[in-house]
């Protein structure tokens, strides 16, 4: 089944009130998404194209300068939150199988007063134009966590009350920026790729993307080409969703390859991925304890040490 388009404009964020038709007509809508593919583009959620090319554009200046210019503000460097910050070429492998990803990130995980944040005027409003926009994925996430919660017939905070501390150090929500550099297929590593096979960690993942690239894993075991559609939201189930709703709703693998030989191009996506508050213990849904209780930070931090390494 390829990956249905939902029209989400009854609930958008330029709505204020949404009828309970509209909302139930939309839950089931998403339920057949989720439990049948795992991932669903959603148009009209009233986050615009123009907003996501605001975003990349001030990225792509940042991911430009010289090495020496990010150093400063690398992941792991923040006493706030180990996860916030900069991610060089190659350090990460989200198979870890595969050479190092041939891309750079900057994680937003932390909006922190202390942070430390770019200052040159080559990068006027990195710090603004970042901030808005985890803001506006936050609104739109909250959204889709109340019809998560409906299409499965539960009362529909309970997801949502579940991640009431995104955007503080209590939740590892994060708007990850991507940007991957042109490649000359030729000198890359044997087996080395742009983003390597995962499924994502925490509930779920609302992702825009610039151009195409993006491959999922279908049932048959094939991966196969997303297309990328301006002006939607692809959203995709993650490990721990799937895990809450006992494999109800189905995380996917996915993966970005090289470009094809003499493709100079770049890739840019911008990843919110959205995590359940740290202290929150995750059971089933269902009340079926298929999988035992974990709290969503130690569930996040085995996650991390498979794609990062033990060290
Ligand atoms: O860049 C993309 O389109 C996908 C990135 C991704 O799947 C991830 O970072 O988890
Ligand atoms: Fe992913």
């Amino acid at each position: 089944m390829s990956i249905p388009v939902v029209d989400f404009g009854a609930y958008s964020l330029d709505e204020t009130d949404v009828s309970d038709k509209q909302l139930s007509k939309l839950s089931n809508e998403l339920k057949t998404a989720f439990t049948e593919v795992g991932f669903v583009f959603l148009e009209n959620t009233g986050i615009t194209e123009e907003e996501v090319d605001h975003v990349m554009d001030i990225c792509k200046k940042f991911f430009l300068q010289p090495e020496e210019l990010k150093q400063p503000f690398s992941r792991k460097s923040f006493a706030n939150n180990p996860n916030h910050g900069w991610v060089s070429l190659e350090t990460e492998r989200l198979n870890p199988r595969r050479p190092g990803d041939l891309k750079e990130a900057f994680n937003l995980t932390s909006l922190h007063p202390d942070i430390k944040w770019p200052s040159s005027d080559a990068l006027k409003g990195f710090k603004e134009i970042q901030t808005s926009f985890f803001m506006r994925c936050k609104e739109l996430s909250l959204r889709v966590l109340r019809v998560m919660a409906l299409s499965l017939g539960l009362d529909p905070e309970v997801f949502l009350s579940a991640h009431s501390f995104i955007g503080t150090d209590k939740n590892d929500t994060t708007l990850r920026s991507l940007y991957y550099p042109p490649v000359e297929s030729d000198k890359a590593k044997e087996d080395q790729v742009r983003c390597g096979e995962h499924s994502d960690y925490g509930s779920f993942t609302l992702l825009f993307q610039s151009c195409e690239g993006l491959q999922v894993c279908r049932r048959s075991g094939e991966f196969s080409g997303v297309p990328a559609i301006p002006g939607t939201v692809l959203i995709n189930i993650a490990d721990l969703m799937q895990r809450w709703t006992s494999d109800q709703f189905v995380s996917v693998r996915h993966r970005v390859l090289l470009p094809p030989v003499g493709d100079s191009g770049t890739r840019q996506s911008l990843a919110f991925f959205v995590h359940p508050d740290n202290d929150v213990l995750i059971t089933c849904c269902d009340g079926s304890n298929k999988y035992p209780p974990i709290t969503a930070a130690d569930y996040l931090i085995e996650r991390f040490n498979d794609s990062y390494g033990q060290n």
